[in-house]
């Protein structure tokens, strides 16, 4: 995920290569999604920045720091031009698909301040965030009314973790908040549209006797770190998750800084909390508290405060082993890295110092935890800061991680984009070793599936009808060819369930892929070629202009792709290549289909064996 492979870049380059220690062995597990994305030039920078010091070129990310450019190879790269919807569909659509398989998931935005964190998780007034695209999709997908859905906000403020959906003190609110101090913008936003928002999501609520105020951590033996006393508010559309947002975002500390207008200062987490309507309490009842809880009270450290679970009211005991089976997609906005020339505010300057302090402490703990992780290192100081002391299930742990790393194309601030980079490349090494919490939401999954497939064979049909090329080549084919798409399709379908009943691979969520609408638009460009397959091999050679040597020569290099080991006959213009393969080539179609595009072949599925590969020409 981490390497340079080119070597178009010139001496002075330099490449960064794996930072895995070499020979270590790799833990069984996934890997920490990394993705990095590029904002576009602010208003403000564009008058100081010529050209962009940071840019994506595929995979790429070339930044350029006293001429001696440094380049980073990730798997996900977004580039400046790219929108929030572009970001959740190549990246984070598979959290919200792995949250519903039952996988306790985190989406987390890293990167300095100002470098487009909020604006990628939460958007703006102008485009949706990936936390509103997410949700979006969980509603949709809910159509039967089976899951419910809770949500809970938090916020890191100096160490403090605060509730941001319980309503500040009412009376004397500017007097004796706690939060009066800090940066807030809770004054714009009216006590009564608060007290309204909850009202109406949680109509037991009373808006007195509630009060923003500093919450535990504390560790669970099912769900780790956790905190207890966070309100969870129920939402069934769009427009409860839109008014819970709005009530959180209103009360996140926020200040404007020499880098951002309107900069975070605090780490936020945001979760969705996933569970089955129908799940009978006797299944999740059956969770008892046995070895394992003796031994996780044994290690609650200093942050953490436990009551021991004996003295847990048996409500309370078995409303956590419900929690406990409970999924939890948490979207982390982190507040970001700065320079002390960055925290200087127009107002509150102390304020920003401390905040500050705080914020490059708890980020520096992160990364401490994250160079540890990567090292493999025997002691993870998780408990070193709340934040990664709530994070630690999503880092190295039995949660499914997803972190966008976000930079600025600005040259002032080339120091902590190429700090986010090594420290996103060295996140992608940590594996974590993701546990399914709740089966019962594994059918989901598999509906998605199928409506996935459903959707891009309409989007095939569509794609067809506009695209006049290919409209045609339909028009033209013969219904045999026709027969061969539908068998196509069929076939990719199996191709691809059975690779995934057998790997067991839950990461490959798509079922008809890009990959498989090109194998399928290949096969409406086939007339012309069929008829030319009937013909005998010397006879097509002859008509391409090319002779048997370099076909065969042709040949061998497609086969160099997946064995060295092969021998070829001709049988009226199909080319069998026969031999022990030691790869089952029907798993491996993609590998054919794309050595085969650039040469004009296409594989004979139906034809093949696992011992032979058929070539049409
Ligand atoms: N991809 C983008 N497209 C357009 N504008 C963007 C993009 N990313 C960020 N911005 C703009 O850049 C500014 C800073 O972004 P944002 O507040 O999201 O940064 P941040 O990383 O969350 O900063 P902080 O850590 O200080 O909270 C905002 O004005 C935002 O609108």
């Amino acid at each position: 995920n981490f390497t340079v492979d080119d070597d178009q870049f010139t001496s002075s380059t330099t490449l960064v290569s794996s930072p895995r220690t070499p020979g270590k062995k790799l833990t069984k597990g996934d890997p920490i999604i990394t993705g990095i994305r590029l904002r576009p030039f602010l208003e403000r920078e564009a008058t100081i920045d010529d050209a962009p010091a940071v840019q994506i070129f595929e995979n790429n990310v070339i930044c350029t720091q006293n001429s001696r450019p440094q380049i980073f190879k990730f798997t996900n790269c977004f580039d400046a031009s790219t929108t929030n919807k572009n970001v959740y569909d190549g990246m984070i659509r598979p959290a919200v698909l792995a949250s519903l398989q039952g996988y306790n998931t985190t989406v987390l935005a890293y990167g300095q301040t100002a470098s487009g964190k909020s604006h990628s998780i939460f958007g703006s007034s102008c485009e949706e965030g990936i936390l509103s695209l997410s949700i979006h999709d969980l509603i949709t997908m809910n159509a039967k009314n089976h899951l419910k859905f809770e949500l809970s906000f938090l916020e890191i403020y100096n160490e403090k973790v605060t509730d941001l959906l319980a309503i500040p003190i009412p009376s004397n609110e500017q007097t004796n908040s706690k939060t009066s101090n800090k940066t807030s913008s809770t004054s714009s936003f009216s006590k009564q549209a608060r007290t309204h928002i909850l009202n109406k999501l949680v109509p037991n609520s009373n808006s007195a006797t509630n009060s923003a105020r500093t919450l535990e951590i504390r560790e669970h033996p099912l769900l780790g770190p956790y905190v207890p006393d966070l309100k969870y508010i129920q939402v069934k559309s769009k427009e409860d998750f839109q008014n819970v947002l709005n009530l959180g975002n209103q009360q996140r500390s926020v200040a404007s800084t020499n880098a951002n207008q309107r900069s975070s200062r605090s780490h936020a987490i945001f979760t969705v909390k996933i569970s089955r309507i129908d799940v009978p309490q006797s299944t999740t009842m059956r969770l008892s508290f046995g070895a394992n809880t003796a031994h996780s009270l044994s290690n609650i450290g200093k942050n953490a405060t436990l009551s021991s679970s004996s003295k847990k009211s048996a409500k309370q005991q078995a409303q956590d082993e419900i929690d406990a089976q409970a999924v939890r997609l948490n979207f982390v906005d982190l507040a970001g890295s700065e320079k002390s020339q960055q925290y200087h505010g127009p107002q509150g300057k102390n304020d920003r110092f401390a905040e500050s302090v705080h914020i490059n402490q708890s980020l520096s703990t992160l990364r401490n935890v994250i160079d540890a992780l990567s090292r493999q290192q025997s002691h993870i100081p998780y408990r070193d800061s709340n934040l990664t002391y709530l994070l630690k299930n999503s880092l190295g742990g039995d949660a499914k991680t997803f972190m966008l790393a976000t930079i600025s194309p600005s040259s002032t601030v080339i120091d902590e984009t190429i700090n986010t980079l090594r420290y996103a490349g060295l996140a992608s090494t940590i594996t974590n070793v993701p546990r399914i919490k709740t089966p019962h939401l594994r059918h989901e999954i598999d509906e998605l599936r199928e409506e996935n497939a459903r959707l891009k064979q309409e989007l095939f049909l569509v794609k067809s009808k506009s695209m006049p090329s290919i409209h045609s080549a339909i028009s033209t084919i013969s219904k045999t060819s026709l027969t061969n798409i539908d068998e196509c399709i069929q076939t990719s379908f199996r191709i691809e369930s059975s690779t995934q009943d057998e790997e067991n691979n839950d990461e490959n969520f798509d079922i008809v892929d890009e990959e498989i609408l090109a194998q399928i638009e290949n096969q409406c460009r086939r007339p012309k070629k069929q008829r030319l397959s009937e013909q005998p091999l010397h006879e097509i050679a002859k008509i391409r202009q090319i002779d048997d040597t370099m076909l065969h020569r042709r040949l061998g290099t497609i086969l160099s792709y997946v064995t060295d080991d092969f021998s070829i006959t001709n049988d009226n213009g199909i080319l069998v290549v026969s031999k022990e393969l030691n790869i089952d080539v029907k798993k491996n179609s993609s590998i054919w289909m794309n050595a085969l595009e650039r040469f004009d072949y296409s594989v004979d599925i139906n034809s093949m064996t696992k011992k032979e590969v058929c070539l049409k020409i």
